[in-house]
């Protein structure tokens, strides 16, 4: 694991973009997966300045993003759709046939999880998988628990996430419950990871997770196991 730390959110943010930039110049159509979160905003308005400047283009870029809330269609405002259409989808340019995430309103929701892995894999897989970290250690929405999913599947947040998750609804009982997210092994398979951490709230988290035991109760711990993580953070461990 690389760990590069930086001064504050700015820098991290800054670092993130400039890090990922370099990705996208070296291979233009990146297969690119995507978090959501408070984390990952001031990376992606540093990108989407740098291809207003002119010195990237996510033209040819394909995008995966990690999860998407159960029940929340794309036009709902809490949904991670709305999030990306907001924060990078639109003003980064990319065309809307190589932009994709689960549907939380799929009539079928394993069907879903299984159309979503077979996309992956007909795009060729992930090359560059971005990830921020929550509280309780979850990457995308895989939950501590004590087995890990190894593909997209359907998850039962834990009341933890819900609880992290209600900054962003008017009401407690608006929160989703459960979430369609990228299994570990998507993830793992991915040719390297960026994972993004800010705020000291997450220094005990961030720390068991890079020198913890290897342990799906802190399914972030599982990047140990990668051998191409960089993990771009305002938290001195
Ligand atoms: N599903 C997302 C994760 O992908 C994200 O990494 C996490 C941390 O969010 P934040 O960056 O807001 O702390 O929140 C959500 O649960």
């Amino acid at each position: 694991m690389e760990y590069i730390y930086t001064s504050d959110y700015q820098a991290m943010s800054q670092m993130a973009a400039r890090w990922v930039a370099r990705e996208v110049l070296r291979n233009p159509a990146l297969v690119l997966g995507l978090p959501t979160g408070e984390t990952p905003i001031g990376m992606y308005r540093y990108l989407i300045r740098l291809v207003e400047e002119g010195l990237i283009s996510f033209a040819e870029t394909c995008t995966f993003n990690l999860d998407e809330y159960v029940g929340l269609g794309p036009d709902h405002p809490q949904s991670y759709a709305m999030y990306m259409k907001a924060h990078f989808w639109i003003k980064a340019g990319l065309k809307p046939e190589n932009i994709n995430i689960p549907n939380g309103i799929a009539p079928d929701l394993a069907e879903e999880c299984r159309r979503y892995d077979a996309k992956i894999e007909q795009a060729g897989g992930i090359d560059l998988q971005i990830l921020g970290l929550g509280l309780n250690g979850h990457i995308g929405f895989n939950e501590p628990s004590h087995n890990l999913a190894i593909r997209t599947h359907v998850v039962d947040l834990t009341p933890e996430t819900i609880k992290a998750n209600a900054r962003f609804f008017s009401s407690m009982d608006l929160v989703p419950r459960q979430a369609i997210t990228m299994g570990i092994g998507t993830i793992m398979q991915a040719r390297k990871i960026l994972l993004l951490v800010s705020g000291d709230n997450k220094k005990e988290i961030l720390r068991k997770a890079v020198y913890g035991e290897v342990s799906t109760i802190v399914p972030a711990s599982i990047l140990q196991l990668h051998r191409d993580v960089t993990i771009i953070t305002d938290i001195k461990i």
